[in-house]
C-alpha cells in the first residue's frame, strides 16, 4: 500500500470568476511507506496547496488523493496524518502536556492513556522536563517540537510539514532536522515537508519534488541518494553538494 497516492489533480480556485487561479494542473505524486518527500518550488508553484489537498481541507477540483489507501476525507476522519506548520500553532492556555493531549481527547481516550502516550511523545522530541511549561516560557525550538510531538500522538502513518522550521535560526534549523530524521526512522512515519531550502530538502529527503508556477506543475523529482542515518558530516561530504546542485539546476530550469 502507498502512504500517499495523488493522481491526476487539478486545483482551480474562484472557477468562473475574474480571480480565477490555476493553482495545480495534472499532478501525480506517490509517497511509500517511510518515505520523506520534499517540495520545493517559488512562491505560488502551489506547494502549500498540495498539502492542503492531501490534509482534506481543500477538495481538488479534479482528480483523487488517497492517504493509507484510503479517501483523503476518511482518511482525515481516521486521524491518519498529523500536521505542522511554520507556526507551531499551540494553545496558549495550555501547558505543553496537555498541548500534546489535545488530538487524544478528541479520539475519546482515557486520562490515563493520554498521559502514557504523551510521556513518550515528550521523551521523543526530548522535552519531557517541560511537560507543565506554557508555550510562551518555550523558545521557537521547542515550540516546534511540542507541534511535532502533537502531530505524531496519535500514531499517524503520515506526518505533513509546510515549512515548520522557517522562522528559525540555521543552527536551531539544523538540529530540528537530525532530530526530525531520527523521529521519522524511529516511528516509521512517512513525511511530505514543504520548504524554499535547497540544502533542508536535500539533507532531509529521500526524494526531492520540484514544483513551477502557472499553473502549478511537477516538473523534476530527484531522488536523493545519501547515506543513513544523515549525520552532521553528511552536511560536509561531496555527495550532499552534488545533490544540492542537481536541485538548484532543477529549479532554475522550472522557474
Ligand atoms: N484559498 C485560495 N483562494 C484563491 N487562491 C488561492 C488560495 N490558496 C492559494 N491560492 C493561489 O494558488 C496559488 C498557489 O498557492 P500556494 O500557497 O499553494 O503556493 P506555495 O507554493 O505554497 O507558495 P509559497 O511558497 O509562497 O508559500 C497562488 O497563486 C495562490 O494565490
Amino acid at each position: 500500500m502507498t502512504a500517499v497516492s495523488v493522481q491526476a489533480v487539478s486545483q482551480i480556485f474562484n472557477q468562473g470568476h475574474t480571480d480565477e487561479v490555476t493553482a495545480l494542473s495534472d499532478v501525480d505524486l506517490t509517497v511509500a511507506p517511510g518515505e520523506f518527500v520534499s517540495l520545493i518550488g517559488p512562491s505560488g508553484c502551489g506547494k502549500s496547496t498540495l498539502l492542503r489537498l492531501i490534509a482534506d481541507l481543500i477538495t481538488p477540483t479534479s482528480g483523487t488523493v488517497e492517504v493509507n489507501g484510503k479517501p483523503a476525507e476518511k482518511a482525515r476522519l481516521d486521524q491518519e496524518y498529523g500536521i505542522a506548520f511554520q507556526q507551531a500553532g499551540l494553545f496558549e492556555w495550555r501547558t505543553v502536556q496537555r498541548n500534546v493531549e489535545l488530538p487524544l481527547e478528541l479520539r475519546g481516550q482515557s486520562r490515563a492513556e493520554r498521559r502514557s502516550r504523551t510521556a513518550e511523545m515528550l521523551e521523543l522530541v526530548g522535552l519531557t522536563d517541560f511537560a507543565r511549561h506554557y508555550p510562551a516560557q518555550l523558545s521557537g525550538g521547542m515550540q516546534q517540537r511540542v507541534a511535532i510531538a502533537r502531530a505524531l500522538a496519535v500514531h499517524p502513518p503520515l506526518l505533513l510539514m509546510d515549512e515548520p522550521f522557517g522562522a528559525l535560526d540555521e543552527m536551531t534549523r539544523e538540529r530540528l532536522q537530525t532530530e526530525l530524521l531520527a523521529i521519522c526512522a524511529k516511528t516509521g512515519t512517512s513525511t511530505i515537508f514543504v520548504t524554499h531550502s535547497i540544502s533542508e530538502a536535500v539533507f532531509l529527503s529521500n526524494r526531492v519534488v520540484v514544483m513551477s508556477p502557472r499553473p502549478g506543475r511537477i516538473t523534476a523529482t530527484a531522488d536523493i541518494d545519501l547515506p543513513s542515518p544523515r549525520d552532521e558530516a553528511v552536511r560536509q561530504s561531496p555527495a550532499f553538494f552534488d545533490a544540492v546542485t542537481t536541485v538548484r539546476k532543477a529549479l532554475r530550469a522550472a522557474a
